[in-house]
């Protein structure tokens, strides 16, 4: 058993700020594969896009999301298109437990919208383009997920404790009421 866990889903789904809550709460070790990719590189996620091109971005992802997910015990938040790859989907599914954290259209354009890092974001329609992905990208969240995560209302560490309590991963005193919905995705 690994002992790791993979949060996917799409961009302001969370995945990086519940990711780095759940790992405080089970003491393991967090990374972030935007900020590994951006380690690396020495260059921003947006400079990556513009002077190499997302074709380029989606190889150098590839080679961090293999890397990473050969550790043990982490939490690996994702960059909501790490999932666009067969060689990505196929260690995360097998290197560890993997979460869907799943957010409706509009918060994801609420929690994006101040927000310039994400490229794919920098278009005169980002209602559209955040439905676009969705549509394209759903179909492999589901897929890959053991997990999926309702991130409708706003609280972190409600998220968190739900997550935990799902997955019987601690029995930590609190919040195990919960204010969101976790349900065990379909078996494969
Ligand atoms: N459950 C939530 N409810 C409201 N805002 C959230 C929630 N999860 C994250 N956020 C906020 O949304 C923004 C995007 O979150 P982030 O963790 O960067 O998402 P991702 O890594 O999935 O792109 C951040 O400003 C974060 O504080
Ligand atoms: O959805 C995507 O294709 C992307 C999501 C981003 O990560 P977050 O999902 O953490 O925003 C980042 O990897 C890059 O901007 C591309
Ligand atoms: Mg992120």
């Amino acid at each position: 058993m690994s002992g790791n866990i993979f949060l996917i889903g799409l961009m302001g789904a969370g995945k990086t700020t519940v990711g780095r809550a759940l790992a405080r709460r089970l003491n393991k070790r967090f990374i972030d594969s935007d900020h590994e990719i951006e380690a690396r590189t020495g260059a921003s996620i947006p400079l990556i896009f513009e002077i190499e091109g997302e074709a380029s971005f989606r190889h150098r992802e590839s080679e961090v999301i293999r890397d990473l997910t050969g550790l043990q015990d982490i939490v690996l938040a994702t960059g909501g298109g790490a999932i666009l790859k067969p060689e990505n989907r196929e260690v995360l599914r097998s290197r560890g437990t993997v979460i869907y954290l799943r957010a409706s259209v509009n918060s994801i354009l609420q929690r994006t919208s101040h927000d310039k890092n994400r490229p794919l974001l920098r278009t005169a329609d980002p209602r559209g383009k955040i439905e676009q992905l969705a549509r394209e990208r759903e179909p492999y969240y589901l897929e890959l997920a053991h997990h999926v995560v309702e991130t409708g209302r706003p609280n972190v560490q409600s998220l968190v404790q739900t997550i935990i309590n799902q997955l019987g991963l601690a029995a930590s005193p609190g919040d195990s009421a919960g204010q969101s919905e976790v349900v065990p995705n379909q078996p494969k």
